[in-house]
């Protein structure tokens, strides 16, 4: 069911005096900027040599850049909506909050994530929340250009569509828009079904399922405004983590939330998420399949535990001018007993090492005993004096322990048996060995599964292997005694350091700095310690893309379908707390280790504690295409219904035969009609090389494999050869699917046998 745009001229008065109070509100937007801009520059020019000065500056310095940040971002579209109510009070709605600081702090513009702007969203003819009139306000720079009115009276309720759509005519204004090939907000014009989402409560794991176009992505990144919004203090510190599928996608969607006011989100994809390694391989898709099953923990376990080696019959270590020796037993027995502890790898070294330099340590002592009395004539015992009694006191023998543990042949002798290892070590090892890989996986894997693994030992890191080394990176764990210890002393000292500064604060008469004294009222040392550092040096954000260990207060996963068992692991370590929205549609899974069935990839984590959320509304694609798509969608799967598009656009889909085309003259020609905006030419991955180098070079046109499109929109979509598409791997029908969903106005099919069966009859 579809909707055209309908709307009455705006009356020239109503324009005007919607121009006064934007007008108004831009001038107050000005005066805050300049006020925050002066207090940064005051802040700037403070050249403290006192601690306190020193801290003064940079909650300042942090404070007003931010702010000032936050204000530049909502320039475009500072207010958009007005709600008129029956018992005549007026509110309007926009990017953030305003108040009027001269009156009695009435506020000026209320932002569109606080609780009272909820009904600009909600209100419906049929519920309408108190709400006489929903007025959209259309903006260029600061002109107030359209004003469209919706009167929620039971009369509108009966003219209602099976939609539900608010505010029709600005949303279809919106949709109308050419694409540029950066994402937009939707701050304007989110939908019912939409807000519902956004708002939901921000704990445990949330479920939104949705066909192409109905706004997963744009739901996915409000909710990350909206939760920084109301939950500000919980979320703050630890950050919110937002995962895309590949960096093309993640570039496409990089300037929504900096539009929203918010600069805090780490936007990453999982293979960005090991720090120190950069993914930048490739594999093919029965390696990545394998890489991601979740056998690959079993594996990655025995991978470990064959590092951990006993010699096999007997060790023997070169030890001033001796050999030393060990039997199998003994090592046996310290291998067993250092992985009782159960500790990672690295650490249960130390057991290991501690135990077979013990019995090094006796052998040394026992042969020096020997070589004391060599040639030495028997001296009588005293009284009470046994033959058998050590010669050596408890203080030698610690000598001879410390010299075995600081010589480098012992060290390395026990490093062959259980060497300290790294992730990227152990696991370049092992993908490069077939031996290895037949040893750590048993029958886990079959033959041809383990040959798709083995690779050169300087491969590059591909993404697959980014969850691998971070399951390695737990099993391994990391000795880092010397460091925690250093980290310990600075700690101390940064919190030595704060108590001075607050309690200088606390005696300063002349401290009237707002922002200061609260620091000083509300904060204990340790606290006020870890908020300087946070703040002087990174955000959040910068902070966690630096740290494995980092957790995240909310994590956002797009185009969820895609990610492996192995993936969700790494993803769940990154957020102990489950608070999590998972955006995705399972009928556009294209990675051979990706789902079909959300249960199956939660199960393991958090059981069924998992809540469904749905769209229903494809606000991307025109219906004309959509039903070309159902087709396709059938073949995917036959129980699945493709979304209802919320507009046509009048343009038929067509297809052709290659022979009779030339696609550069396609291209070109939907360039043209695409009238600044944007064409994708989609295509099986192996003609892509050809088709790049046929098709025009204009920033405007993409020529695309189906997994880079993912997420992505175009005006135009030019598809071609689909029956490759299809034929190209197990989940074709789904990419096929994908493919022909990327159009917001034209699409092109161009095959190159004959027409795919559930695409005959069209164009
Ligand atoms: N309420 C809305 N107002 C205006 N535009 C909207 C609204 N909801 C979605 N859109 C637009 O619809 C298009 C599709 O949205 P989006 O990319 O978020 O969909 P998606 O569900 O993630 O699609 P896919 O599954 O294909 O990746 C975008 O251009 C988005 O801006």
């Amino acid at each position: 069911m579809s909707v055209s745009p309908q709307r009455e001229p705006d009356s020239a008065r109503d324009l005007a005096a919607e121009q006064d109070y934007v007008s108004l509100l831009y001038r107050k937007l000005d005066a805050e900027r300049e006020a925050a801009q002066r207090r940064l520059s005051s802040a700037l020019e403070q050249v403290g040599s006192t601690p306190q000065a020193r801290t003064e500056r940079d909650v300042a310095t942090t404070t007003y850049s931010d702010r000032l940040a936050q204000l530049s971002s909502v320039e475009q579209g500072l207010c958009f909506g007005r709600l008129d109510f029956h018992e005549g009070e007026t509110l309007y709605v926009g990017r953030l909050g305003l108040f009027d600081e001269d009156g009695d702090y009435e506020p000026l513009l209320l932002d569109w994530r606080a609780p009272a702007a909820r009904p600009f969203y909600l209100a419906t003819a049929a519920s309408p929340e108190g709400v006489r009139r929903r007025r959209h306000i259309r903006t260029l720079s600061r002109r107030v250009v359209a004003l469209d009115d919706e009167v929620l009276d039971l009369r509108a309720a009966d003219q209602g569509h099976d939609l539900g759509l608010a505010g029709e005519a600005a949303l279809l204004a919106a949709l109308e828009r050419r694409r540029t090939g950066e994402m937009g907000d939707i701050v304007a014009t989110i939908q019912a079904e939409q807000d519902r989402i956004i708002r939901d409560e921000l704990g445990g794991v949330l479920v939104v399922q949705g066909g192409p176009g109905t706004g997963k992505t744009a739901v996915a990144l409000h909710r990350a405004a909206y939760l920084l919004y109301t939950y500000r203090q919980q979320l703050a510190t630890r950050g919110v983590l937002v995962v895309g599928p590949n960096s093309t996608f993640l570039r496409y969607i990089g300037q929504v939330l900096p539009s929203l006011g918010e600069t805090g989100v780490l936007l990453s994809t999982v293979g960005q998420l090991f720090p120190g390694v950069r993914a930048t391989g490739e594999d093919t898709r029965e390696a990545a399949e394998v890489k991601g099953r979740a056998v690959m923990v079993d594996v990655l376990t025995d991978a470990v535990a064959d590092r951990q080696r006993v010699p096999d019959e007997v060790l023997r270590v070169e030890f001033e001018d001796d050999v030393l020796e060990v039997d199998r037993e003994t090592c046996e027995r310290a291998r067993a007993k250092a992985r009782a502890t159960r500790r990672p790898h690295n650490l249960a070294r130390r057991v290991f090492v501690d135990q077979l330099l013990d019995a090094l340590a006796e052998r040394a002592a026992g042969r020096l005993e020997v070589d004391l009395f060599e040639g030495v004539p028997e001296i009588p015992l005293d009284e009470g004096e046994t033959a058998d009694a050590p010669v050596l006191d408890a203080g030698d023998r610690a000598d001879i322990r410390a010299e075995l543990a600081s010589s480098p042949k012992v060290l390395a002798a026990l490093d062959e048996l259980w060497p300290k290892l790294t992730p990227q070590r152990l696991l370049r090892d092992l993908l490069a060995s077939p031996e290895r890989l037949a040893s750590a996986a048993g029958d886990r894997l079959t033959e041809a599964e383990r040959a798709a693994l083995v690779r050169p030992p300087k491969s590059r890191w591909t993404p697959a292997d980014v969850p691998l080394l971070d399951e390695l990176a737990e099993l391994l764990g990391e000795d880092d005694t010397e460091e925690r210890a250093e980290r310990e002393r600075r700690e101390r000292e940064e919190r030595a350091y704060a108590e001075g500064v607050l309690h200088i604060l606390e005696q300063d008469d002349e401290l009237a700095d707002e922002e200061i004294l609260r620091v000083g009222d509300i904060l204990d040392a340790e606290l006020f310690a870890e908020r300087q550092q946070a703040r002087s040096e990174l955000t959040a954000a910068e902070r966690a893309a630096r740290d494995r260990k980092w957790t995240f207060g909310h994590v956002i996963v797009d185009e969820a379908q895609e990610l492996s068992a192995m993936d969700w692991r790494l993803l769940m370590r990154r957020c102990p707390s489950r608070s999590m929205t998972l955006v995705g549609d399972v009928a556009q899974t294209g990675a051979a280790a990706g789902t079909s069935s959300w249960d199956d990839v939660l199960a393991p984590h958090v059981g069924d504690r998992w809540r469904l959320r749905e769209l229903t509304v494809n606000y991307r694609t025109p219906a004309e295409i959509m039903e070309l798509a159902a087709g396709v969608l059938a073949k995917v799967d036959p129980a699945l219904r493709a979304p209802a598009s919320v507009r046509e656009s009048g343009i038929e889909p067509w297809q052709r035969p290659l022979a009779e085309v030339s696609l550069r003259t396609l291209a070109e020609e939907e360039l043209r009609a695409a009238d600044g905006g944007t064409v994708a030419v989609l295509c099986p991955a192996a003609r892509l090389a050809a088709l790049r180098a046929e098709l025009p070079d204009d920033e405007r046109l993409s020529v695309l494999a189906v997994d880079e499109a993912k997420g992505l929109e175009f005006d135009g979509v030019l598809v071609v050869a689909p029956e490759e598409i299809v034929a190209a791997s197990p989940r074709g029908w789904n990419d096929l699917y994908v493919a022909l969903t990327r159009a917001t106005r034209r699409l092109g099919v161009v095959y190159t046998e004959r027409a795919l069966e559930p695409l005959v009859g069209a164009g």
